[in-house]
């Protein structure tokens, strides 16, 4: 057998990176820079790792979920002089967070975060690390929530970019990332059709939007859940059925969750459910379903598949938790994260963040930040350059039209 690199195929499919790496590969703009990074480990955080590094910067990386590490992945990186991992396949709960500890003594400049994992824990407990980081980028909704509790409470030390918030991070990653590495990590896990299934979605921004679509896409019936009554009506009017939690429970077969909060199926839901339910979430970390309450009301548990939970209930009814009720397009047997196309925008959008307050000058009071419209519009330029397609060039004519708000050649 022919020795597999884990990264290649991530490479062949993340050219935006790839131009990256080309273009400052030679005059390496973040030498002289330790740039900490947390993700889910697997084969595309590598080849952003990589970019980084290629770009002149030493590279910290740990875990931002335990158990969604590759180990072969940890292994590719680490023979790079200059990479260092805080991460190993099958950590625990309580080694993930040493790790985190570990890489933050290390002293990085930068920190690109997922779910503010690191940010948190440099100013929670070592506050003189935290006092020369020089800034930070977090790429998911959790961690933006996060942050902006630090932002209020005005105890953030240096200056963080909110990746996630940019179009080109949640209209690409949680829409069609999400939407569709959810979709097909329940189908394989479950080797199940989606199609005909009556599927309940929990939350309908970003994440929950693209699983609803998809999985009508697939043939679904789709019904929504959400707790903000313009999301309710969006997803209303984009022709999904919506309800409370109560009756969804009912009315659904295939439940996901994609909310960021917590408890949003819960024991009262669990009593509701049909038998042969299927549940799994795609949001936040572990806390959308509450697994403890279904562990409380069933008389035993067996796996029927790997990546399966059975809870047996007292009155006959089978229940099946999907990834522990963690996030199944990461952490599930069968899972290997978003589609690599997608982490190639978003993973250069952290790069960008990164660039621009390391390498480009940008010097920020502490706060949490939107990323400028310039530095988003130019990683889209450049996916657009990498596909081979054009934008439309506006004309003085049209340009003009758009600055003056009189208007006064117009015909009518
Ligand atoms: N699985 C992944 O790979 C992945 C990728 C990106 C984001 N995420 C995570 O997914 C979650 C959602 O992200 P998003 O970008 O869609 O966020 P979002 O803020 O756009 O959407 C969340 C929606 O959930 C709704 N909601 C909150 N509580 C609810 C409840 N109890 N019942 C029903 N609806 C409820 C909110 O009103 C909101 O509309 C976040 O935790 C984010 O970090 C996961």
């Amino acid at each position: 057998m022919p020795e597999t690199d884990p990264l290649t195929w991530a490479r062949d499919h993340t050219p935006v990176l790839e131009s990256l790496r080309e273009e400052f590969g030679e005059s390496q703009p973040l030498s002289g820079y330790t740039v900490a990074f947390a993700s889910h480990l697997e084969a595309k955080t590598g080849v952003a790792i990589e970019t980084l590094h290629a770009a002149g910067a030493e590279v910290l990386f740990a875990p931002s979920e335990p158990q969604s590490t590759h180990g072969d992945v940890v292994d590719a990186l680490e023979a790079h002089d200059g990479i260092t991992a805080f991460a190993w396949e099958g950590m625990t709960d309580a080694e993930f967070d040493e790790a985190q500890h570990d890489l933050l003594e290390h002293e990085p400049d930068f920190i690109l975060d997922d779910g503010c994992e690191l940010i948190a824990k440099v100013h929670a407990d070592h506050p003189e690390v935290a006092a020369n980081v020089i800034g930070g980028g977090e790429q998911t909704t959790a961690g933006i929530t996060r942050l902006e509790a630090m932002d209020e409470e005005g105890v953030l030390a240096f200056p963080v970019y909110g990746v996630n918030d940019t179009p080109m991070k949640h209209f690409f990653d949680n829409v069609h990332g999400t939407g569709e590495s959810a979709l097909t990590n329940v189908a394989i896990t479950t080797n199940s059709l989606v199609s005909g299934r009556d599927v309940v979605v929990c939350g309908y921004g970003y994440c929950g939007r693209g699983i609803a679509r998809k999985a009508r896409g697939m043939g679904a019936q789709t019904i929504v859940t959400e707790a903000d009554p313009r999301k309710a009506l969006e997803a209303h009017m984009d022709g999904h059925r919506v309800m409370d939690m109560d009756e969804a429970a009912e009315a659904g077969e295939l439940f996901i969750t994609a909310t960021g909060n917590r408890d949003v199926i819960r024991e009262r839901h669990f009593e509701r459910m049909p038998d042969g339910a299927v549940i799994c979430n795609a949001g936040h970390f572990d806390v959308e379903i509450e697994v403890g309450a279904l562990e409380a009301l069933a008389e035993k548990t067996t796996t029927p598949k790997e990546g399966i939970t059975r809870y047996h209930l007292p009155d006959g009814r089978e229940l099946n938790l999907l990834a522990e009720g963690r996030l199944v397009n990461l952490t599930g047997p069968y899972s290997q994260g978003h589609p690599a196309e997608v982490m190639d925008t978003t993973f250069a959008m952290m790069f960008t963040a990164a660039y621009d307050m390391l390498a480009d000058g940008t010097d920020l009071d502490p706060g949490l930040y939107t990323v400028p419209d310039r530095l988003d519009r130019a990683v889209a330029s450049r996916k657009l350059d990498t596909l081979g397609l054009s934008t439309e060039g506006l004309t003085d004519r049209q340009q003009a039209y758009y600055e003056e708000w009189e208007h006064p050649d117009s015909s009518f």
